[in-house]
């Protein structure tokens, strides 16, 4: 699969582990920084991310700062993108299941890199169940995001 991340200061180490895990199970990375721990603005490292997933360039996006909350807050204004912030494997497998999640959001600062990756690895590895009450709310988010789009 294609998969988009990007990080800010508080993110970048759980990247360089998401990164090597993701390549090692054959997976094309494109990667929009950061790659140190200098400090930046998270919805600049968020932005390209959710627009590469919402165009279609990516199949899944990734992204990390400190808590995941501003850069999954960031995401989420992109029409198209369902950004889940995730730190348990449960709602890693529920956020694909019922709400097709296309891109994920991690905290550098709340979760280590061991739990980062099986979170990864189940949201990567979880179809989404199609299901018609799931589709349908769904459909109601992208109902709202059309709503408020000009
Ligand atoms: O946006 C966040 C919280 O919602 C992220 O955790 C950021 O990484 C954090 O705000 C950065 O804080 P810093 O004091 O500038 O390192």
């Amino acid at each position: 699969m294609k998969i988009a991340f990007g990080c800010d200061h508080g993110g970048f180490v759980l990247k360089a582990e998401i990164i090597e895990y993701l390549k090692k199970n054959g997976h094309e990375v494109m990667d929009f920084g950061i790659n140190d721990g200098h400090s930046v603005d998270y919805p600049d490292y968020s932005l390209p991310v959710a627009e590469c997933v919402s165009a279609g360039q990516a199949d899944f996006g990734i992204v990390a700062c400190g808590t995941g909350i501003g850069i999954s807050i960031a995401a989420n204004k992109v029409p198209g993108v369902r950004c889940a912030l995730l730190s348990d494997t449960f709602s890693a497998h529920a956020t694909r299941e019922h709400n097709n999640a296309n891109m994920m959001a991690l905290g550098g600062r709340t979760i280590g890199p061991g739990l980062a990756v099986d979170i990864v690895d189940v949201f990567l590895n979880t179809p989404f169940s199609g299901d018609e009450r799931h589709q349908r709310r769904i459909d109601k988010i992208t109902a709202i995001e059309k709503k408020y789009s000009k």
